[in-house]
């Protein structure tokens, strides 16, 4: 069984890899992901300046997944600009750095730097975080997405993926691509960022379970892969020449394959790996490939995208 995938004009030895923004904030957490079964490793979103963070709690597990607010804590770019420095591209996993920049600029002056450093990494902008107060997600205001991608590509020289917030409408879907196949450098989309602002109720406290913006915050976990599973199907049809990375929802070989079914070229995984740890991955691939074996598929390209309708 073959669980390779090549894109991005590098072969990695897997499909799985972390959620941007799980056990990635700081290098020890990345070195643990990069040293797992995981396939690539991605780093918790950057801006310019190191930021603490939403105030605690901040973060909860339910049966069905997580809510989080996290508040885009990370210890700023140059850390994760040094980490990329340090990195040991050659053990054949692809390391990304994952962008999120308080303003355009922010964003602009950190792809400035990175292509000034010459360093294989790849940036992936993240359109979407749904937790700082007062932002809301770009991905979802379409004017300032084509701004910003028309900005990215004067920044940035080389390939480039972007995180997408989760769309529920058609219309959205291909207004969003029609911008999207304006950028041939944009090689990739991750889909999708947690649903946002969802409000979870503990009825015994009659409260809800973070701090911030009153409870509000982004869902992950079950609650979210029908909707992940719709995204990376509608993007992987509207498209064409660009990759999906899906992400939502993966807890097992199952929702993996449902991925890659449905046209993910390589698959992340954060709630899950939040609770299990980098140990995860290992587990995941190997029930990806059991049920693979069981459907005599040999490698992921036997059912990427051949999801069938009724
Ligand atoms: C980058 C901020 C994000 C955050 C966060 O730091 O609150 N949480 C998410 O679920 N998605 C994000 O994109």
């Amino acid at each position: 069984i073959d669980l390779s995938v090549t894109w991005l004009g590098q072969t990695m030895p897997g499909c799985l890899y972390n959620a941007s923004g799980v056990w990635c904030r700081e290098e020890d957490e990345l070195e643990a992901v990069r040293a797992s079964a995981a396939a690539a490793v991605i780093s918790k979103s950057a801006t310019l300046h190191a930021r603490e963070g939403n105030p605690e709690p901040r973060y909860h597990r339910t049966a069905l997944g997580s809510i989080n607010s996290m508040g885009l804590p990370n210890r700023g770019f140059a850390y994760y600009l040094d980490y990329a420095r340090r990195y040991d591209y050659g053990c054949g996993k692809p390391l990304f750095l994952s962008l999120s920049g308080m303003t355009l600029d922010d964003n602009l002056s950190m792809l400035r730097t990175l292509a000034a450093a010459g360093l294989p990494a790849i940036p992936e902008i993240n359109l979407s975080c749904p937790n700082v107060p007062g932002k809301p997600q770009l991905g979802y205001d379409f004017v300032a997405t084509t701004e910003a991608l028309n900005a990215f590509d004067l920044a940035w020289p080389g390939r480039y993926g972007v995180k997408l917030p989760p769309y529920f409408d058609p219309a959205h879907f291909a207004a969003m691509a029609e911008i999207l196949n304006r950028h041939p450098r944009l090689a990739y989309v991750t889909c999708i960022n947690s649903i946002g602002n969802g409000l979870v109720v503990d009825v015994d406290s009659e409260a809800v379970t973070i701090k911030p913006k009153d409870g509000l915050g982004g869902l992950g976990g079950d609650y979210v892969l029908p909707t992940a599973l719709a995204n990376v199907r509608e993007f992987y049809r509207l498209l064409p020449g660009k990759d999906i990375v899906g992400c939502g929802g993966v807890k097992s070989g199952r929702e993996a394959f449902m991925h890659i079914l449905a046209g993910a070229r390589a698959v992340q995984v954060g709630t899950c790996l939040y609770h299990e740890g980098p140990a995860a991955f290992a587990r995941i691939a190997a029930e990806l490939a059991e049920l693979m074996r069981s459907k005599g598929y040999r490698r992921l390209d036997d059912f990427r995208g051949k999801l069938r309708t009724l």
